[in-house]
């Protein structure tokens, strides 16, 4: 798929901005604080609306715009999917009054109003961020939030999922703390057990085969990237694991290679029901839910080395180059559609071969949007099938 225009209203410091976009590959260059950034979070705001840069949505609206009674930022855009033409639309909406301010938010996939949860997945795209290390060396909550945007993009029924997953588990989580701390009728939790492994085994599910084909994936792109100097494995480590640890330990070692594959969603929504049972006393005396997708784990090791406690910078670089690649791989095969690929900044954190490894790949895709301030870190001939587009202060201009 690929974007033909773009226009956002009081979106960061782009108070109007209406662009036709090209076709293949696109260079934006402009000093900092120019609004390069700025234009791929909207652009990935569309694929799952969200940002990875703001806080809250609020910061998206033009801060000028935002001290109004009534202020709306909006991003729009046209793009093809499948031969078609289609359009989507996001209009944050902040209203101040008395002193306090209410943020609305409204998508419209072709003229009709969705849910998030139901647009996800229309727009497809890949970020790649040089802040983006953190999914190798940040928490398990970076990693989890990494699998959940883009497992969200493909798999229908996911963004549901965990929407809902969330407010169950918000819930469960309140009815153990009053239960632990003034007692009551421990079997109120079944109802919430019900709905929590119901949409648990969907997301544990999901993402267990999701991460062995991109395992797969990665580890091609790991082993070109790497001259088949390293070979990359992603380990998928599931708080609430089919498989049975071996006896006194709590978990499966990390570098276990483990095929949970023959799992139905059914096996996992049975087998996370009784291991809720079997840990509710548990739970109830400390408060919270213990087992859970909410508590899942990735690790990234390289020829046996855990590249988040132990990668140098130059090792958790190529592996999310290999990552990216592979997301971009996966998302074709899942949905028969190229996704937007949209890289930030990269380029200068590459050394010279990645950086040909990378640009080689791009052209394989459809349609990359690229940011720089450099444009002498692109080879000229690169430069020449690329579209050169200026960035200053919220205006972008063709370069000719
Ligand atoms: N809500 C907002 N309203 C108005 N301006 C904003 C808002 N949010 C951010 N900005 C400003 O937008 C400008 C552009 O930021 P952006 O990060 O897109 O620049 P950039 O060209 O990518 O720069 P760099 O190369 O430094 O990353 C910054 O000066 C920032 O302060």
């Amino acid at each position: 798929m690929y974007l033909t225009r773009l226009s956002l209203t009081d979106f960061r410091a782009f108070a109007r901005l209406d662009m036709e976009v090209p076709r293949r590959i696109l260079l934006l260059v402009g000093d900092n604080a120019q609004g390069k950034t700025s234009l791929l979070e909207a652009v990935y705001y569309l694929a799952t609306f969200t940002s990875l840069h703001a806080q809250s949505d609020r910061q998206l609206i033009h801060f000028l715009a935002a001290q109004e009674a009534l202020a709306v930022g909006r991003i729009t855009a046209e793009f093809q999917r499948g031969g078609r033409g289609h359009r989507l639309e996001v209009r944050l909406i902040l209203e101040n009054s008395n002193g306090s301010a209410r943020l609305r938010r409204e998508i419209l996939v072709d003229g009709i109003k969705r849910t998030a949860q139901e647009a996800v997945g229309f727009f497809n795209a890949v970020i790649f961020l040089p802040q983006m290390t953190r999914v190798a060396d940040g928490s398990p909550e970076d990693r989890r939030r990494y699998l959940n945007l883009l497992l969200s993009q493909a798999h229908p029924g996911y963004a549901q999922a965990l929407s809902e997953y969330q407010q169950v588990l918000t819930q469960r989580n309140a009815l153990l703390k009053q239960l632990g701390e003034r007692g009551g009728d421990n079997s109120q939790l079944d109802y919430w057990d019900g709905l929590l492994v119901e949409r648990g085994a969907t997301l544990i599910y999901a993402r267990n085969t999701a991460i062995s084909e991109i395992e797969r994936l990665a580890a091609q792109f790991h082993g070109r990237l790497t001259r088949q100097q390293e070979v990359l494995r992603i380990f998928y480590q599931p708080a609430y694991d089919p498989l049975e640890p071996p006896a006194g330990q709590y978990s499966l070692p990390l570098m276990t290679s483990a095929d949970r594959s023959r799992f139905s969603r059914e096996d996992l929504r049975r087998g996370f029901q009784e291991k809720l049972a079997a840990v509710r006393g548990e739970e109830i005396a400390r408060g919270v839910t213990t087992v859970g997708p909410h508590r899942d784990e990735v690790r990234f090791v390289s020829n046996g080395v855990d590249l988040g406690s132990f990668g140098s910078r130059g090792q958790v670089r190529t592996l999310l180059l290999s990552l990216k690649l592979a997301e971009v791989a996966w998302l074709k095969e899942k949905t028969g559609e190229w996704p937007v690929l949209l890289l930030d900044e990269i380029l200068a954190e590459l050394d010279m071969q990645r950086r040909a490894d990378l640009l080689e790949a791009l052209g394989e895709g459809e349609q990359s949007l690229m940011t720089t301030t450099d444009l002498n870190l692109f080879d000229p001939a690169f430069i020449q099938n690329a579209s050169v587009w200026r960035v200053r202060q919220g205006v972008v201009s063709s370069e000719g």
